[in-house]
């Protein structure tokens, strides 16, 4: 795990208070496991760890848990109460000028209500969080902004949410925020590395989608005469770039033509239950012995890693999260984004006269593309799929700990035949090559993600037969877009329709696609529209994700209730109504 200063201090008491979170936990003191763990502390650290130490449990369980909640209420504060709100500048400014253009009354006074969001989210630390930050989780970086939160149990700035709710803020004005944002996230890099998952000291142990470069493109494309904006993000995304491309996360694969390949996979560092779902984990890893536990609990951190928490693409059964695999899999999405990411940083280099710069990083998207191209690119389906690396075998060694396959996961197909030990020396430094390795057969909306990151020319025929392969592939549903056709009953699957994914969707059929492409593209935007908009009309909600069979009716599954606010929601349907407007359509094309 990588901290330093403040995040150390705050991890070390985390280790201190580990058998009263364990205890805690366990007991189900609060219906949903995250609540306990954002709760600052009452007192230091020190003082409350020798508080327990000292507390006598009772046997009975009941009783247990009264003395656990007496604990609680005697030395841990309020949720929220690191929080307060704040309105951010430019709020009160009158709505951007497409905003008043929007000729249906109805769909103009949601839309304002969604502008409005954004006071409604945003947040800022409280001083104690500064003035005693080993009592708080949230995790602060050095000058802090204030930032907007998805919303519900989601009450921190997260990663990949970010660039939805940034997109919408800057339609509707709100730069500076924006920039506070942004600047947080750099400020992160500064001192981690990487962007973590979220901004509390429980995400410091992985990250999430990698989409800091296209932020930094956004707002750079708002803020043009900024100077100091890419002066500042071209060494911070020079870090992270090495986070994802390097060991363990990064992985090198040998082609059945000999032919070696660098990739990226999600690793967390991470082998124990997930704080914020202590007792899932423990429940998901309920039987085995401790070694499996804990690559089993690598695997589902890693999964909160890709951000598609939980999904049958990781799942070596297709269906039960205890064969969790995630570290076994090269995901198309995220070799995507980093070949975007790649992308982005020659383009900032060259704008600031880095030429050489430029032209490593021109060479970097190069060499992924051509590996996605080579390995990820299923011609006959027309799209990209993850790959399978062959499982490492039954058990955990240390050679887990260095990133190898999960052992709960069944051996994938041996199509192209390699030993299972060349999947863990992929995690090694040396980088020996993984010859085993198969395209996943899992039907995901990841799959179309490249479309997005431009990973084929506009128009080109790769790019139209995406297009025809996705009107294909049974995602599309009448209220919305399908992640999954697997109905696991995790929240990344089948039903459920996500906004970040839809939003992806509609602007690479529109950017890539050629005609059929902008023509899907508009009847997308309309449908994610038109079941925003009538499960606001409905509920007065703005669902964190979306059942993409019936129109206006929130998403299901998963480890937590359908939640309301919502960063990404909000941002995905002002940034497509700025774009199409409202015109329902009857039918997608
Ligand atoms: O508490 C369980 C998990 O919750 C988060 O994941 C979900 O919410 C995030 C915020 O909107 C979103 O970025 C992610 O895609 C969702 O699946 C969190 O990111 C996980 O790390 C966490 O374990």
């Amino acid at each position: 795990m990588q901290a330093t200063g403040q995040s150390t201090l705050q991890l070390q008491n985390a280790s201190l208070l580990a058998p009263f979170l364990h205890e805690a936990q366990t007991a189900r003191l609060f219906p949903d496991s995250k609540t306990l763990v954002d709760m600052p502390l009452a007192a230091p650290p020190k003082e409350v760890a020798a508080a327990y130490a000292s507390l006598r449990l009772p046997d009975n369980e009941e009783q247990r848990r009264a003395v656990l909640q007496q604990f609680c209420r005697s030395w841990m504060l309020p949720v929220e109460s690191d929080l307060r709100a704040v309105l951010p500048q430019s709020a009160a400014a009158p709505p951007p000028g497409w905003l008043p253009h929007i000729s249906d009354p109805g769909i103009r006074q949601w839309a304002e209500a969604l502008r409005r969001m954004w006071g409604v989210l945003c947040r800022e630390a409280t001083p104690d969080v500064l003035l005693h930050p080993d009592r708080h989780t949230l995790l602060l970086p050095a000058r802090p902004c204030p930032f907007v939160i998805p919303g519900a149990r989601f009450r921190e700035q997260y990663y990949w949410d970010s660039l939805w709710s940034l997109r919408g803020m800057l339609v509707c004005g709100l730069v500076e925020l924006a920039q506070g944002v942004v600047s947080n996230m750099l400020g992160l890099v500064e001192v981690h590395g990487f962007v973590p998952n979220g901004m509390r000291t429980y995400y410091l142990n992985r990250s999430q989608p990698p989409l800091l470069s296209q932020m930094v493109a956004a707002l750079h494309a708002a803020t043009p005469d900024d100077s100091q904006l890419l002066l500042r993000a071209l060494p911070a995304l020079l870090r992270e770039h090495s986070y994802w491309s390097t060991a363990p996360k990064g992985v090198v694969l040998r082609a059945s033509d000999g032919q070696t390949h660098q990739l990226s996979r999600y690793w967390a560092d991470w082998s124990q239950p997930r704080p914020e779902s202590y007792r899932e984990d423990v429940s998901t890893a309920a039987g085995l012995p401790p070694a499996g536990a804990a690559a089993l609990w690598r695997e589902l951190a890693s999964a909160a890693e890709s951000g598609w928490d939980f999904s049958s693409r990781w799942l070596a059964d297709g269906v039960s999260l205890n064969s969790c695999r995630t570290t076994q899999v090269v995901p198309a999405d995220l070799n995507a984004f980093l070949y975007q990411m790649e992308c982005n940083i020659a383009a900032f280099a060259s704008e600031l006269g880095q030429a050489e710069l430029a032209a490593s990083f021109e060479e970097h998207a190069q060499r992924r593309l051509a590996a996605m191209q080579a390995l990820m690119w299923d011609v006959a389906g027309g799209q990209w799929r993850d790959l399978v690396l062959a499982a490492h075998g039954d058990t955990q060694t240390d050679a887990a700990a260095e990133g190898t396959a999960v052992a709960t996961g069944a051996a994938a197909p041996a199509e192209i035949t390699a030993t299972a030990a060349a999947t863990a020396a992929a995690a090694n430094e040396t980088c020996s090559a993984v010859t085993s390795f198969q395209q996943s057969t899992v039907v995901a909306a990841s799959n179309w993600v490249p479309l997005y990151c431009g990973c084929t020319p506009a128009g080109s025929p790769d790019a139209e037969l995406a297009v025809t392969s996705l009107q294909a592939s049974g995602l599309l549903q009448a209220a919305g877009v399908a992640v999954s056709l697997n109905d696991t009953g995790q929240q990344w699957d089948w039903p459920n329709a996500w906004p970040p994914i839809t939003c992806m969707l509609v602007e690479g059929c529109e950017a890539y696609g050629g005609m059929a492409g902008s023509k899907l593209a508009a009847a997308l935007a309309q449908q994610y529209l038109a079941t925003a908009h009538s499960a606001w009309g409905q509920s007065g909600r703005n669902y964190e994700k979306f059942d993409s069979r019936r129109q206006g009716a929130a998403g299901g599954g998963g480890e937590y209730e359908c939640v309301d606010g919502f960063g990404w929601t909000n941002g995905a349907a002002l940034v497509l109504l700025q774009r199409y407007g409202w015109r329902p359509a009857k039918e997608l094309p």
